[in-house]
Parts: C-alpha cells; structure tokens; sequence
C-alpha cells in the first residue's frame, strides 16, 4: 500500500500532502526504493538518507523554475520519485531506462548532469550567476555529501561563492560516511560540529534563530558573523564557513521535516551563499543498510530480509587479482605503498590497508592530490602504486602529465574500470583513457589479456623504472589462454596463435573477444593471427611492419574511442613505415558517450561484439 505516494506524480505534486503525512510518505517513499533497487540494484543507502531532505527541498522550491544540483547525483532517486519518475524505476540504469543520475535530457527538473564527485557548488554558483546576469527571478539548490567535500573542485567553488552577492544555498548532507568511512580534516571538522552541537531546531534553535533571517540583517546572523573570537568559535558552529564568509546554518536534523523546511527557507532568503549543514543517517530505514551502509551504497539485486546479494560471486574480477598481487609484492617490497581516492574497496585496496596501514593513503575524493601525492612519494624514493578507476583518472589529467611524467617518476597507475562499465552510464564508461593517457611522453601504458597477466604486469610494474599504467575492466576476469604467458619484454606484444591471411591484434578485454572471433573466422575457413598487444604505449614499430607484411588484413580491437586510441597509433605506425593502410582494419568504439546498460548490449550496439567484428572483417576482405 503506498497511498499517499500514488498521489505523487508531477512536479510539485509534493505541496498538496498535508503535513501530518510528511512522515508517512518518508516511509512509502522509503519502502519504494528498497522494493525497486532490491530487483534492479542501484545506490541505496546514500538515497535512503536523503528521503526528508529531498522532500523538504521540494516543499520549498518551485521546480522546474528552480534548481537543484546533486553532487555526484548517485542520491537523487527520490527527487526522481517526486518529480514524475516513479513508473520507471523498474528500468532503472537498465539499458533505455531510467539514469542512476540526474539527467538534464530525463526531466526538465534535473538542471545539471553530475556523476562524478565535488562539481555541485561550482555548477551552482554559476547557474546563480547566470540568473543574476539575465536578471531572473530562481533558487539554486546545490546538495553536496561529506564525501564530496573531500574534493578539491568544491573548495575552489566555496571560495568563489564567498563573493557572491545573490543568493546560493549549499546544503551539506553529512552522513559522517563517503562510500567507505569519510577521511580527513574537513571530516574530523564536521565531526566536532556534530557532536559539541545540539541541533538548532531544538526550541530556540532553528525555529528561534532562523525565523529572524527573512529579516535580513537580522540580530542572530549579524551575532554569528561579527563572532570570531576563540569563546564564540567553540559555541557557534561552522565558524571555519563563516570566517571564510559564507553563512553556516546548522547543524539541522537532516530527518525532521520541519527543522529542514524552516532552515531551508530561511536561507533561500538570504543575499549570499549560505550553507545549511544537515545531519542524516545514510542506509536510514532499511537495517541492513543502516548497519552496513558501504555493502549497501552500490548494489546489484538483493533479498531485502537477508540483505544477501542475489548475485552469486564465484570468480574472480580483475579487481580481485590485482588486490592479491599487490599484497604479494608489498610482502616483498617494502618500497611499495598503494593510494586510494576514497574507495578502498572497489579497488580492491581493502587486504592492502590491513595488511600494511602505515603504507596505504586514503586520500578522500582527491584523484588530483593523490597523483600529485604519489609524484612526491615516488620522488621521496617510495613505489607508489596509484589505484583509481579510469573515469575518475580523467581528474588527475595534469598531475599525470606535469607531476610524474615530465620527472619520469616511477608512480604505477592501476587503472580499474578501464572500458564499459555499464549501468552507471555515459559520467563513469572508462573509455578514453588509452586516448587521453597514449599522448604523454615517457608513461608506458599496459592492459592484460587476463587475470594471471595482470598479476604479471603488476610486478613488471614495480620494478620498472619510470611511470606506467595498467588499465583492466570492471568484472570478471578472463581466464583462458592462461597456458600463455611468455615473459613481458619491453614495448613488445605477444603472439598468441601465429598463422596468416588475417592478424587479430588485441588489446587487453578485446583478446577474449579476439579469441571468439578467431575461432568464427576458422570455421569460415580463414587463417587467423591472434597477437595480445600487451603494450598500448610505447608500440614496437618494427614488430608492426613485420605483422602488417604477413597478413592481408590487420584488424586492432580495443575497448576505448577510436580518437587518439591504438588503432590511431597503428595507423600512424603505418603511415610512417609507408605500409598498405587499406588492409588495416580499426574497430574501436566510437568517439561518443555511452549511455547505462548492460555491458553486452552496449558492445553489441557499438559493434565491438565478436558477432559484429566478424561480419566488419568479412566485409574488409
Ligand atoms: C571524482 C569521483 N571520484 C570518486 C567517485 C566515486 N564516489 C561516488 S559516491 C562517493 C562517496 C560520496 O560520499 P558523499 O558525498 O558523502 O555521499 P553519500 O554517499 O555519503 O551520500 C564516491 C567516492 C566519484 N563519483 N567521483
Ligand atoms: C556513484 C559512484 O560513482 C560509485 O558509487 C560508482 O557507482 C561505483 O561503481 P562500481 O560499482 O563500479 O564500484
Ligand atoms: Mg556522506
């Protein structure tokens, strides 16, 4: 039974339930997303924590004409309830369905793309600007977590934002948790905030203190904004925001609707930035979430008694070997230390930071520092093995470039994620790092055939003397051709099946599918190569050219865009050894984003599927 949410079913719908049922339509909403995301999966405890707050922000905007910017926007399932949405949560991040995140191109209420970490306040501030420039009359909501605000690109916009002169409010939703615990000062910072602090909204808290604020210039924020000495510093909150010069509101029961309606409305009054600094409890209503809210942030379908996984895990993902092998090499290598930029887990970090605490660097949402980190621990003579998905490295752009390669450092980039990774979509696919990385001068980049290798390649890594990547999927692991795994020599591919005719030139998920291929172009009566690239950068130009004048087509398979990726550097290649471009072949993906789906589908629809590589070979020769 979900009365009072089948009364919500557009924009605004919100405004015409009582107030007495706010707390029951929580818990429909609530029993809503544990029913739709046990089936489908999806981040569920970040959205169970934000249930009131969303509620209350809907209460107190007018949407469309109103924003709200999500930060990262893996919480935003209820404003997608509360904003026409609901019916199509059984297709959630389903291939066509409805995005885990918000989407300008989903609902006209969903004012900005987000989907990776900290970009709230900055794209706020400037929707703000922006309406002050055109002279219109609209709230701008950014909704930034705890987590987020580890990110460096959300205290470069709370910088900006102190000059503002028009109204922002930033709601900080502080569940004392990012995807793993929180790490670092600022959390420490809202930490004693928390627990020195009763709640505003207690008596003459919020509803004493912030019904004054419409009043601007009211005797309350005048007080807190002219209190910098050290005895007011430890009563008042937030002072660290406020000395910066933006108001702090807070902290606020982040699940008691009439403490966040009062604050929120008194904030969208006010001339300035304002943060309102709200207290939630991520995982809240659903026990095993709240018990465990890093099993539960993302989930794939779940049984809602037991909270086990209706996933059965029996093999081993990519992320799996290269954990085991990073804690075999750190046993023998003391130099060895691992970096993680907040998610310890799903890069497999987590044995690495048991095993070796003083070795392992939590360094928040912060892909930029922790490669710049890494640079310095390097240069300080350690082995820093840096471990971030490909669609976050995309952040640390320039630290790669200025920090450790122009120095030739010896950092190792784990690249995780590394191609399609699926239902997240268009903001996390890890498609383009082989074409944003292979420009660099001396960064040598990698991708195994299969888990063993990677193993391989992770301890060719460590005692290599410079920076390299290793780039490796989501999921699980490839495990056939184990039978070869000749010694990685520098720049250098391996042949795997030496024939003629056609040469299948694979890098690292692409040989698994090579090996399909191959075996389909058999039966068709072909002679097939099939070489595991190994190396995506530097290339051997000589074993090029020596493969190029034994076969009649080459074909090079990677999981990346076709810009700036290896079969662009083969084809350079060939033109600079003057070879018969005609009969090489690129399939790569093609230069645009992809949506959510399912992995196989989104090959198949992008002809990177062996069924579709086939048909592209027959119609090449
Ligand atoms: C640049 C970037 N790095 C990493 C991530 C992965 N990530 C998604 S949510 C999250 C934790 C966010 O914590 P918080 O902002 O506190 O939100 P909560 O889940 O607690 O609601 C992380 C690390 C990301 N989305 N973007
Ligand atoms: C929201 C976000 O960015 C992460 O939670 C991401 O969805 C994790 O992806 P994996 O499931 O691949 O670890
Ligand atoms: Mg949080």
């Amino acid at each position: 039974m979900s009365d009072i949410l089948d009364r919500i079913n557009e924009p605004n719908d919100i405004k015409n339930i009582e107030p007495e049922e706010y707390s029951l339509l929580a818990k429909e909403i609530r029993r809503f997303l544990v029913d739709r995301i046990s089936k489908t999966g999806g981040h569920l405890a970040s959205n169970l924590g934000v249930v009131e707050l969303t509620m209350a922000m809907h209460l107190c905007l007018d949407l469309p004409k109103d924003k709200i910017v999500w930060d990262v926007g893996h919480q935003s399932y209820t404003h997608k309830i509360l904003t026409g949405r609901k019916d199509m949560f059984m297709t959630l991040r389903k291939y066509g369905g409805l995005s885990g995140f918000p989407k300008c191109s989903e609902s006209c209420c969903d004012s900005f793309n987000t989907g990776h970490s900290s970009t709230s306040i900055s794209a706020a501030l400037g929707l703000a600007k922006a309406r002050e420039l055109k002279k219109e009359d609209s709230t701008v909501f950014a909704v930034i977590g705890d987590g987020a605000l580890s990110g460096g690109m959300a205290y470069e916009a709370l910088n900006n934002a102190a000059r503002l002169k028009s109204n922002l409010v930033i709601v900080l939703n502080d569940n004392n948790m990012s995807i793993s615990e929180n790490v670092g000062g600022m959390a420490t910072y809202l930490g004693k905030i928390r627990t020195n602090t009763k709640y505003l909204g207690l008596k003459d808290g919020v509803e004493g203190v912030l019904k004054k604020v419409p009043m601007v210039g009211d005797f309350m924020i005048d007080r807190i904004k002219k209190s910098k000495d050290s005895i007011k510093r430890l009563v008042i909150p937030g002072m660290l925001f406020e000395d910066m010069g933006l108001t702090y509101i807070g902290p606020i029961d982040g699940h008691n609707m009439e403490q966040l309606v009062t604050a929120f409305r008194a904030a969208k009054q006010m001339k300035e930035a304002v943060i309102v600094h709200v207290v939630t409890k991520k995982g809240k209503g659903y026990r095993q979430a709240e018990l465990n809210p890093p099993k539960f942030h993302g989930v794939d379908p779940f049984d809602i008694k037991s909270g086990k996984s209706k996933k059965e895990k029996n093999y081993q993902t990519y992320t799996d070997y290269f954990s085991e092998a990073l804690v075999e090499l750190a046993k023998e290598d003391e130099r060895i230390v691992a970096i993680t930029a907040a998610m310890p887990s799903g890069t497999g970090l987590t044995q690495f930071q048991e095993k070796y605490k003083s070795r392992f660097f939590d360094v928040g949402i912060a892909e930029e520092h922790a490669v710049t980190f890494a640079a310095g621990l390097a240069a300080g003579g350690l082995k820093p093995v840096v471990a971030i998905y490909s669609t976050f490295l995309q952040r640390a752009y320039d630290q790669i470039l200025h920090d450790v390669c122009i120095s030739n450092l010896p950092v190792i980039f784990a690249i995780d994620r590394a191609g399609i990774v699926g239902s997240d979509g268009d903001t996390h696919q890890g498609i383009f790092d082989i074409s944003f990385l292979s420009s660099i001068p001396n960064l040598t980049i990698m991708a195994p055939k299969n888990g063993q290798e990677l193993k391989e390649m992770l301890r060719y890594g460590v005692n290599y003397d410079g920076p390299i990547a290793i780039r490796y999927p989501r999921g699980e692991s490839y495990n056939g051709l184990e039978e070869f795994h000749s010694p990685i020599e520098y720049s250098k591919s391996e042949i795997i099946y030496q024939e003629k005719e056609i040469a299948l030139l694979a890098v690292g998920s692409m040989v698994q599918t090579a090996v399909d291929v191959r075996e389909e172009l058999k039966k068709l009566g072909h002679s097939v190569t099939l070489i595991n690239a190994r190396f995506i950068a530097p290339i051997d130009e000589d074993d090029i050219a020596t493969i190029a004048s034994t076969h009649n087509v080459v074909v090079t398979l990677e999981e990346n865009v076709l810009n700036g990726g290896y079969g662009q550097a083969i084809s350079h290649i060939y033109s600079k050894k003057h070879l018969n471009e005609s009969n090489l072949l690129t399939i790569a993906l093609p230069n645009e984003f992809l949506p959510h789906g399912d992995c196989d589908i989104l090959k198949a629809q992008n002809e990177i599927d062996a069924q579709s590589i086939v048909q592209r070979i027959q119609s090449q020769i």
